[in-house]
């Protein structure tokens, strides 16, 4: 098998990254009917196996789980995962052969494994769907002819989708289907239904391709939405201890800090999110801002980089190969984190104090989104993906470490994203040394500006805004949120 993305001329990568069309929501009034009275089995019962199934089943549609045989024989999480839900729960070789639409979420690692043994038992011109593109382009995996290849790729963490559906709202979902496997041409009809049936086309639906979701994919999670979260949770908390603040509020104010400033993001976008601050801080986190940025862009370039020419995942399975060396030394380290060993404090925060004492996250939030739109973008990924991949997802990333801190991000994420969070926390954390130093409470921890006057200079507030406001992230979000109407705060 060669990465499949790497085979394609210049001119098919070009197309299929920059595959991506916001589907309107009139497109959805069939709602799941390609799918009704079908036989959906999913193989796995993890982080999305779950979650999509039971939002499946709401939406009417007839679900049941496969898992390997230890699995059931031993009764493990995924298995009581299933059955605690009142699933029908079977061997391969027990539901395989009946289903319509076969769904493999297991974790990517194993897909080459899990399709090639479940491949053969599936019957002629069944559909096999993925959640993420991973198995197809990065390691060219081959299906058979007869069968439908599809993607339903929620941008989101399974939990989410969950929490976002029983909200009566979604969560913003790429669909494709693989050009080499459609014989019936039936593939965008089941693709869509399975969207409408998740929640996802009450956020939005972009029709794209497994290239770009691929790409577009690993990048956010390396960056912005794992990687950086985690690099910052660990210094601001760090800063705020060297610095004499009490643990358990710096604890705090990190762990639920993510989520609070983020959902002015969501809702409103980079704008809101700053719009929270004081004028003064503002201007301060709009600065420290483009300090960020110019110190991380090679940083995030180096990631695109590596994504686009294969080197990312080349690497990741080399690491597979390896016994999970990295992401296990890795995933030990981070519980070893003085952040992740100091519960919250018994201290009441305020909404408005997040903002007003978290300066610095909110730069980091800033900085990290802006990035991850703009590098995206200018690798030939589309706008709305980019929005959907940074500016969105961050805040359901944030509810994550909400509940349990980097442990439960990280647990909930993928494996793959868990491997790429790390990789960019390792190379992120030494870049920043310098930029941290000069950090003080005023920016992580206090009141930025507290007691002091709120004036500031009109021509620089006026500047500061207008950057804001223009950002290309800025100007896709507005069109996008402006069609998220089902959409309900924390
Ligand atoms: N995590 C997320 O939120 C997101 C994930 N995705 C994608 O969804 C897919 C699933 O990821 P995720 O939900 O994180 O996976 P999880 O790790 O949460 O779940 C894995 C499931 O697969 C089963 N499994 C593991 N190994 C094997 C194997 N060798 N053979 C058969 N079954 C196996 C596990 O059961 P058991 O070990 O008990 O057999 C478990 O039920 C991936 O492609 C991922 O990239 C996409 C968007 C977000
Ligand atoms: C952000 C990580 C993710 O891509 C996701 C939840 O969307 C994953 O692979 O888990
Ligand atoms: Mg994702
Ligand atoms: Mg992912």
């Amino acid at each position: 098998m060669a990465n499949y993305f790497n085979t394609l001329s210049l001119r098919e990568q070009l197309t299929q990254l920059g595959k991506c069309r916001f589907m309107d929501p009139s497109e959805f009034t069939d709602g799941v009917t390609a799918l009704k009275g079908k036989k959906i089995v999913i193989i796995g019962c993890g982080a999305q196996g779950l979650n999509q199934g039971l939002n499946m089943r709401d939406s009417g549609l007839d679900v049941s789980y496969t898992l390997r045989e230890a699995a059931i024989k031993e009764k493990r999480q995924s298995f009581k995962n299933a059955s605690e839900n009142n699933f029908v729960v079977g061997t391969y070789e027990e539901l395989i052969p009946t289903a319509d639409l076969v769904i493999n979420l297991t974790p990517d690692k194993q897909h080459t494994n899990v399709v090639g043994t479940v491949m053969p038992l599936m019957k002629k011109g069944a559909t096999l769907s993925y959640s993420h593109g991973f198995n197809i382009v990065e390691e060219g995996m081959q299906i058979r002819k007869d069968l439908t290849v599809i993607m339903v790729a929620p941008k989101s963490p399974g939990s989410e989708v969950r929490e976002e559906y029983k909200r009566g709202f979604g969560v913003p979902t790429l669909i494709a289907v693989h050009p080499e496997n459609d014989p019936e041409g039936k593939g965008l009809e089941q693709a869509k239904a399975y969207a409408a049936a998740t929640g996802g086309d009450k956020a939005g639906v972009l029709e794209s391709s497994f290239v770009a979701e691929v790409k577009s994919d690993l990048m956010g999670e390396q960056t912005i939405l794992c990687g950086l979260l985690q690099t910052g949770s660990i210094l601001c908390f760090n800063k705020m201890v060297e610095k004499g603040i009490d643990k358990g509020y710096a604890s705090k104010l990190i762990q639920y800090g993510w989520e609070t400033i983020t959902e002015g993001l969501k809702q409103g976008g980079i704008t809101n999110m700053m719009d929270r601050l004081s004028n003064p801080a503002k201007i301060k986190a709009f600065d420290l801002a483009e300090e960020l940025k110019v110190i991380m862009r090679p940083l995030f370039q180096k990631h695109m980089d590596d994504i686009m020419s294969g080197h990312f995942s080349k690497t990741m399975m080399e690491d597979w190969a390896n016994g999970d060396k990295n992401l296990l030394d890795w995933r030990a380290e981070t519980g070893e984190t003085a952040f992740e060993k100091t519960p919250a404090g018994d201290v009441s925060i305020s909404e408005q104090e997040y903002y007003d004492n978290g300066v610095l996250m909110v730069a980091m939030v800033k900085s990290g989104v802006e990035l991850a739109y703009e590098t995206m973008t200018e690798s030939g990924i589309i706008g709305e993906s980019a929005y959907y991949e940074s500016l969105h997802e961050t805040p359901l990333i944030a509810n994550t470490i909400a509940r349990k801190k980097l442990f439960e991000m990280n647990r909930v994420i993928s494996d793959t994203a868990e491997y790429g969070c790390y990789l960019f926390d390792h190379a992120c954390k030494p870049l920043l040394t310098d930029f941290m130093k000069r950090m003080d409470t005023d920016v992580i921890g206090k009141h930025f500006g507290e007691g002091k006057d709120n004036g500031v200079d009109n021509i620089k507030l006026i500047k500061v805004n207008k950057a804001i406001r223009t950002h290309n992230v800025e100007v896709v979000g507005a069109r996008l949120r402006a069609s998220m109407t089902a959409m309900k705060p924390i």
